[in-house]
C-alpha cells in the first residue's frame, strides 16, 4: 500500500478534547438531539444499532424516525428512545437501507433531512442522496461504498483500486465531493474537503463483523449532535469529530475485545468505559492512557 506520509495519527489525547462533557447548566434539549432516519424492513438491526451507539456516547436525546419494525425494536432495547418528529440538531442517515429497495415516501424524508443544513452523517443507503445534503456532511463508506460514490459513466472505479491506496482515494473523494470523508477499513482514514487528513489504526480485526459500522455512524451521531455549535464556527470540527468516533469505535471493540471475539453490540456496549477513561485524569495531573 502507498500512503502518503502527511496523515496525522488521530490518538486519544487528540480525541478527549471532542468529547462534550455534560454541565450543571445542561438539559436534554441543550446538550442536543439526535435525529436518527436508519433501519428498514430488510436491516431493522442496523437501526438498533445506531441508536444503541448513539445513547451510549452520550446526547441529550435520540430521535428516532423509521419503519414501524425497526421503531419496535429500537423502544424494546432503548426506551428512552423517542419516536415522534421534532427538533433535532443533527442526523444520522442511511444505515441498514438499501438504495435499490427505498420507497417514495423514505426517499423524501431523507432529502428532507439532507436540506436542513444540519450537521449529518451519510451511511449506506443514504450515500446516493449527498447531492441534496446543504449542511456539514460526513460521509462514511467501506471500500465497496466509496468505488460507488466516485464512479462515472464509463469510468468505474472499483473497491480493488481502492483498496490499494485507500488513503489516498478517500483524500480525493473530499475533494471530488466536497464533503468530510470516513473511509472505514483496518485503518480509518478520514479527509476534509479543506485537505485535513487524519487516520486511526489500531483496531482489532475482531471489529470485521456485520454491523460494526452501523454502531460507528451511531458514535459519529451522537459526537455531532453534542457539538452542532461548534460545528457552525470551527471548519475542522467536522473532521475532527468524525476521527474521535472511529478512534473511540476502534478502543471499544478493543476493550470489549480483550483479545476474543466480539459483536457489534458489544462494542456500543463498551463505549461508555472507554469515555471515561479517555477523560480520565490520571495521577500526577496527566491523563491516563486507553489501549487498544
Ligand atoms: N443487522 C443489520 O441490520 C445489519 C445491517 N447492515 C446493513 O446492510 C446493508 C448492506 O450492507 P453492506 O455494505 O455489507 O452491503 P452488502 O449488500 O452486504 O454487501 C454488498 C457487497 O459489497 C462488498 N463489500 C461489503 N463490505 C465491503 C468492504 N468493507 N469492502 C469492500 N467490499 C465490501 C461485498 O462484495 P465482494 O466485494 O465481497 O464481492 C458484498 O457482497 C447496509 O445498509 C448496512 O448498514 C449491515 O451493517 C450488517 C448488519
Ligand atoms: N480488518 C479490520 N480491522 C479492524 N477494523 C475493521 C476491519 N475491517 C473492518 N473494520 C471496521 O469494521 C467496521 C465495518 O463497517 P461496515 O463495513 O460498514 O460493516 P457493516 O455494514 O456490517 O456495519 C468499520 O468501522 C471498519 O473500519
Amino acid at each position: 500500500m502507498s500512503e502518503p506520509r502527511d496523515w496525522l495519527e488521530w490518538d486519544e489525547r487528540h480525541a478527549r478534547a471532542w468529547i462534550d462533557v455534560p454541565q450543571p447548566v445542561d438539559d436534554k434539549y441543550s446538550r442536543g438531539v439526535l435525529g436518527v432516519r436508519t433501519g428498514s424492513r430488510q436491516y431493522p438491526g442496523a437501526a438498533v444499532l445506531g441508536v444503541e451507539a448513539a445513547a451510549r456516547t452520550g446526547v441529550g436525546m435520540v430521535r428516532y424516525l423509521g419503519p414501524r419494525r425497526a421503531s419496535n425494536l429500537v423502544l424494546q432495547r432503548r426506551p428512552e428512545v423517542v419516536t415522534v418528529p421534532g427538533r433535532v440538531e443533527a442526523w444520522l442517515l442511511g444505515s441498514g437501507m438499501d438504495a435499490a429497495a427505498r420507497d417514495d415516501g423514505t426517499a423524501t424524508a431523507l432529502v428532507e433531512a439532507l436540506a436542513a443544513g444540519l450537521p449529518t452523517v451519510c451511511d449506506a443507503g443514504v450515500l446516493d442522496l449527498i447531492a441534496h445534503a446543504t449542511g456539514p456532511t460526513v460521509v462514511t463508506p467501506h471500500f465497496r461504498e466509496l468505488a460507488g460514490l466516485l464512479s462515472r459513466p464509463g469510468k468505474p472505479v472499483t473497491a480493488a483500486q481502492i483498496a490499494v491506496s485507500p488513503g489516498e482515494w478517500a483524500g480525493r473523494a473530499a475533494t471530488e465531493l466536497g464533503v468530510t470523508v470516513l473511509l472505514k477499513g483496518a485503518t480509518t482514514f478520514v479527509a476534509s474537503p479543506g485537505g485535513v487528513r487524519l487516520r486511526v489504526t489500531g483496531a482489532p480485526a475482531w471489529l470485521a463483523t456485520a454491523g460494526s459500522g452501523d454502531v460507528l455512524a451511531g458514535i459519529l451521531g451522537a459526537l455531532l449532535a453534542t457539538h452542532s455549535a461548534t460545528i457552525d464556527t470551527d471548519a475542522d470540527a467536522l473532521v475532527a469529530l468524525a476521527a474521535t468516533a472511529a478512534l473511540v469505535h476502534a478502543l471499544a471493540a478493543g476493550r470489549a475485545s480483550n483479545g476474543g471475539p466480539i459483536t457489534a453490540l458489544d462494542v456500543a456496549g463498551a463505549v461508555p468505559a472507554t469515555i471515561a477513561a479517555l477523560l480520565a485524569p490520571a495521577p500526577g495531573g496527566r491523563r491516563a492512557a486507553t489501549t487498544v
